[in-house]
């Protein structure tokens, strides 16, 4: 894994500690970094960022323990067959990059939500099967939506606004866990197919907990077309911006593309890249919430490029797009 200091010296993404605005000793100065870093690059990593390394790391055990069972068991939580409903487990081949090749993705993946979201219903395993997986996914979900919701007071701080500004927009917690499993396969295979291709997120924001394999890659803002490692820093979360916060700022803030690709000099067991497991936690607004442009990110001079929209349409148009909807 890389250091702070490393991150720090080779990328551009700046490297914060979230504890003093936690702790509130020092709010406004760690709003500022993170606003500074999101509008530069579109991702921060943050470290003491309040959930105990334990509660990540069991997460990871669950996650490796579910994509290590048959495929009929994986296969009995089956995300339907809705390309917008995001729920349950796809196999590896059911997403297709969006990016310049249009190929299969190799990596399969479990999705939930929160469990009274009526809209889209969880899809769990049947009773017996690792029975401990519906809360350890719940508990983990939960633990994620109180380190968005601080995030998004930074965010708020940093923008000139009162803190719990974005609270009401994100009060139904309208988001999505996802497990991520990067299936071990040939270089030549991984050349050829992406692990996760060039996209950008729908979200307001995104945490990314990675292992330590690597692969994640951001475009670099200096250099459209180009990209650069997001390597993973132990104890420290990667937060992003996404195309629905993006638009909410007025583009003053940005949403960057990102893929995930085998890390550079990986070596190969076997002559395959090991496998890698993630997990992203999609933070989105109430899909029933009207927004507005943010006050402050508008005026005389900079005019507001978009209507009022709600989450919910704007976000299901666009990942209706990402599954094949066969399966
Ligand atoms: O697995 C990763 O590192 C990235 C996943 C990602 O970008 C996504 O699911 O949107
Ligand atoms: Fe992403």
């Amino acid at each position: 894994m890389a250091s702070p200091e490393d991150v720090v010296k080779n990328a551009k993404i700046s490297v914060v500690d979230f504890a003093a605005f936690l702790d509130g000793s020092n709010k406004q100065a760690v709003a500022d970094n993170i606003l500074a870093s999101f509008k530069t690059t579109g991702f921060v990593y943050l470290l003491n960022y309040g959930v105990r390394p334990e509660q990540v790391a069991t997460i990871f055990d669950v996650s490796k323990e579910f994509f290590a069972q048959p495929m009929d068991v994986k296969s009995s939580a089956p995300r339907l067959a809705s390309g917008t409903h995001h729920r349950g487990y796809s196999p590896v081949g059911h997403t297709k990059n969006h990016g310049p090749s249009y190929v299969s993705e190799v990596n399969e993946r479990f999705e939930c939500g929160r469990e009274d979201d009526k809209r889209m219903p969880n899809v769990w395993l049947p009773d017996g099967k690792m029975p401990e997986f519906r809360e350890s996914c719940l508990d983990f979900f939960w633990a994620c939506n109180e380190v968005a919701s601080n995030i998004l007071r930074a965010l708020a701080l940093g923008l000139g606004l009162r803190e719990d500004y974005f609270h009401q927009y994100h009060a139904a917690a309208d988001n999505q866990l996802t497990l991520f499993h990067y299936v071990s396969a040939p270089l030549e295979v991984l050349e050829q197919n992406d692990r996760i291709g060039e996209h950008s997120d729908t979200t307001s924001v995104t945490l990314l907990f990675q292992d330590d394999v690597g692969g994640l890659e951001f475009e670099d803002p200096a250099a459209p077309g180009s990209f650069l490692p997001a390597p993973p820093i132990s104890g420290a979360l990667i937060v992003n911006i996404g195309d629905f916060m993006m638009r909410w700022s007025n583009d003053t803030i940005r949403s960057t593309v990102h893929r995930v690709r085998p890390p550079p000099g990986c070596q190969t067991q076997d002559g395959k890249v090991p496998s890698r497991y993630s997990i992203p936690f999609f933070c989105n607004a109430n899909f029933d919430t009207v927004v507005d442009c943010i006050p402050g990110t508008w005026d005389a001079e900079h005019p507001k490029k978009y209507e009022p929209i709600t989450a919910g349409k704007y976000i299901l148009d666009q990942i209706a797009e990402t599954y094949d909807g066969e399966s």
